[in-house]
């Protein structure tokens, strides 16, 4: 690569544009000169950067494949090309013809709309205009408020009360005030720590999976040995006895990986968990236990000022398996240590994401498993289809990730024209010590991102967007339908957005690249992505908004927020089907969920308050026994909020977990 080659050119822009993915093609020990570089350097004395060579010691797993699709390219023993560690290297794509997969999946839980009356047909919305920037409402602000003083705050209320956008609103302030180095952003899952730009509360802890005991947790991360006679030291002070000869333990002690948990311990002031109904009291419990005894600290939490995040109503921890049987949940309430953490939560109040009272009425009910009879005959008349005159069609909601993936090849296949293959570009990151991350470890962590491994894609396509915009048009969940496949050259010819970069770059970057200096829309369209003859897909989006969309960088942050892992990939992914699960959070606007294999408690709700309004919403297969509440959890809101709000009949945790 010439020293004003491609590699170089994309971290450019990366930095100067998007302070948080700076180093995204660096490997750490050249960091520096990179930004040496970066800040002008005279052209001669450019370093080529050479990317990091991949750890080929480690075998490379085959890829759990959508079945029936990719096949010959994930035969065992034969690695896919796009695990060359390159970084931002645009070239890894290749396209196929068509595939040649077999016509036998029906979809299963589909049972024919048992209402026969014509569907009704949604005129789709004009063209929208810019998203105005949100102003935080006043019971938000509130919040925002607690937290900049300094106070413990578990912040819930119902799907779209704005929970994301205030949590949101509150890291973008906490990193302003100077906390940045103090804050941890965590999340209790991947999907939801990625969406945070945080890490898992698993990870930033450095508990494994955390099952050990507290005692055993501590021991792991101090040194066993160290602990026990930290224990003895203390339990003679609680006597009034002398320290023992020779059993001083020294505080600073530790080993590589775990001293740096140990000074992340130390060090936040503020922890941030999102999603917490998924982190269950137990652990909640060790976590507790950990941050005191590491911070010698014996206030709530070690001193930590906590903010905690979620709806209770929404999906529940994983329950732990004893011989293949679920276990009783516990949610983070059931805590010993909540209520000296956390005194009064939050409730927010004001539902943002749909603006039909009646229809906020009924999914609230819903969420407390306590629907009348005229609420259920209601959500069962939502069974009609619904058509949409611009031939996008809702996005299926399914319980299982089986249902997902049959259902969007089923839809693909159907479309008779050429396949379109992309294959994502996988680089290690690395460690504190600048080491790279092993593969092994490499692949295990881009599996958190919603960005899978291979996307396939044909004209007529249903997909969805998985990247913000810099524009704030077009976010991660819009959905679209694919028009055609062309070159970015051609895109930028006739005006269209790309993705990922500034918009009006039209003509002007063709003719004149001097004065095409990108600007605060995004960065500006590398030369090499022009030259580019490969093709990508077009997509018109169901605000009436275009955008072609190239590669994109998809980063897996570390507890300290350095770059682990990056995927390169087209930010799309099929959206005739979603999984309830990697639903959560999102609003969607043409939604049509199947409850048929509902299992969780909350699943129903999650799903069904996904959607915007009633017009747009089918709901097939709705059964009142599978909308279900915790009992735990209401007893927890009505003793918060003396509603009183009746049990239902749905206690049996072995029950609820039968069909898993
Ligand atoms: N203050 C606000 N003003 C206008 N719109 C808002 C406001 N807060 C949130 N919204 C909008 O409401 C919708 C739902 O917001 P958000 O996703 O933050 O809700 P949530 O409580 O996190 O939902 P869920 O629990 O389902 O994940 C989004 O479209 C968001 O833009």
């Amino acid at each position: 690569m010439a020293k004003t080659g491609r590699k170089i050119y994309a971290a450019k822009k990366n930095i100067s544009r998007f302070p948080g993915a700076i180093h995204k093609s660096f490997p750490a020990a050249q960091e520096r000169d990179a930004e040496e570089w970066l800040r002008g350097a005279p052209a001669q004395q450019r370093p080529y950067i050479r990317p990091p060579a991949p750890d080929r010691r480690t075998p490379v797993k085959r890829e759990e494949s959508t079945p029936g699709l990719l096949e010959p390219e994930h035969q065992m023993g034969s690695l896919p090309s796009g695990l060359k560690a390159e970084p931002m290297d645009l070239d890894m794509y290749a396209q196929s013809g068509e595939s040649d997969y077999e016509d036998n999946d029906l979809r299963p839980g589909f049972s024919p709309p048992r209402d026969l009356t014509p569907p009704p047909r949604v005129t789709p919305a004009p063209v929208s205009t810019p998203e105005p920037k949100i102003q935080l409402s006043g019971e938000q602000r509130a919040v925002l408020e607690r937290v900049k003083r300094g106070e413990n705050v578990f912040f819930t209320g119902s799907a779209g009360t704005g929970k994301s956008v205030l949590l949101r609103e509150i890291i973008r302030t906490c990193r302003e005030d100077g906390r940045q180095g103090r804050l941890a952003v965590t999340a209790s899952t991947g999907i939801a720590a990625v969406n945070i730009g945080g890490t898992t509360l698993h990870s930033w802890a450095g508990i494994g999976l955390g099952k050990e005991t507290a005692d055993k947790l501590v021991g792991k991360l101090l040194g066993q040995d160290k602990w026990r006679r930290r224990k003895e030291a203390e339990q003679r002070r609680a006597l009034g006895l002398p320290p023992q000869e020779g059993a001083d333990y020294d505080e600073d002690e530790g080993r590589g990986k775990e001293r740096r948990t140990i000074d992340r311990w130390k060090n936040v002031r503020t922890l941030i968990i999102d999603e917490i109904s998924m982190i269950d009291g137990v652990l909640f419990d060790k976590l507790e236990f950990i941050a005191k005894t590491l911070r010698n600290d014996p206030a709530p939490f070690g001193g930590i000022q906590l903010v905690l995040s979620g709806d209770f109503f929404q999906l529940p921890p994983v329950p732990d398996q004893d011989k293949g049987a679920p276990q009783p949940v516990s949610f983070a309430f059931d805590a010993n240590s909540w209520t000296t953490c956390i005194r009064n939560p939050v409730f927010l109040n004001k539902v943002f994401r749909q603006r039909d009272q009646g229809f906020v009425d009924m999914l609230n009910a819903m969420r407390y498993g306590h629907l009348e009879p005229e609420t259920v005959q209601k959500f069962q008349q939502l069974s009609r289809p619904v058509k949409y005159d611009d031939g996008i069609e809702p996005t299926d909601l399914f319980p299982t990730r089986y249902e997902v993936d049959t259902c969007n090849i089923r839809r693909l296949k159907g479309l008779d024209c050429d396949l379109h293959k992309y294959e994502a570009r996988d680089v290690p990151g690395c460690d504190i010590n600048g080491k790279q991350i092993p593969w092994s470890i490499v692949e295990r962590l881009v599996e958190r991102l919603v960005s899978p491994k291979f996307v396939e894609l044909k004209v007529g396509a249903q997909v969805m967007l998985i990247k913000n915009q810099p524009q704030g048009h077009l976010v991660n969940g819009s959905v679209g339908r694919i028009e055609k496949f062309t070159t970015a050259r051609d895109a930028v010819q006739c005006g269209t957005q790309i993705a990922g970069y500034q918009s009006n770059a039209t003509n002007a970057l063709l003719s004149n690249r001097g004065k095409n200096r990108g600007n605060r829309d995004g960065p500006q369209i590398p030369d090499e992505l022009i030259r580019d003859t490969r093709v990508w897909p077009y997509v018109k989006f169901q605000n009436g908004r275009s955008m072609l969309c190239v590669p994109q960088v998809f980063e897996v942050n570390d507890a300290n927020g350095r770059v682990e892992a990056s995927r390169t990939q087209v930010p799309l992914i099929l959206a005739w089907a979603l999984s309830i699960h990697k639903s959560q959070g999102q609003t969607l606007d043409r939604v049509r969920v199947n409850l048929q294999k509902a299992f969780e408690k909350g699943q129903a709700y999650v799903a069904l308050s996904r959607a915007t309004k009633m017009e747009t919403l089918q709901v097939v297969a709705f059964d009142p026994a599978k909308v279900m509440a915790h009992p735990r959890v209401l007893e927890w809101h009505a003793h918060h909020t003396g509603e009183q709000l009746r049990r239902n009949d749905f206690d049996d945790e072995e029950e609820m977990w039968a069909d898993l």
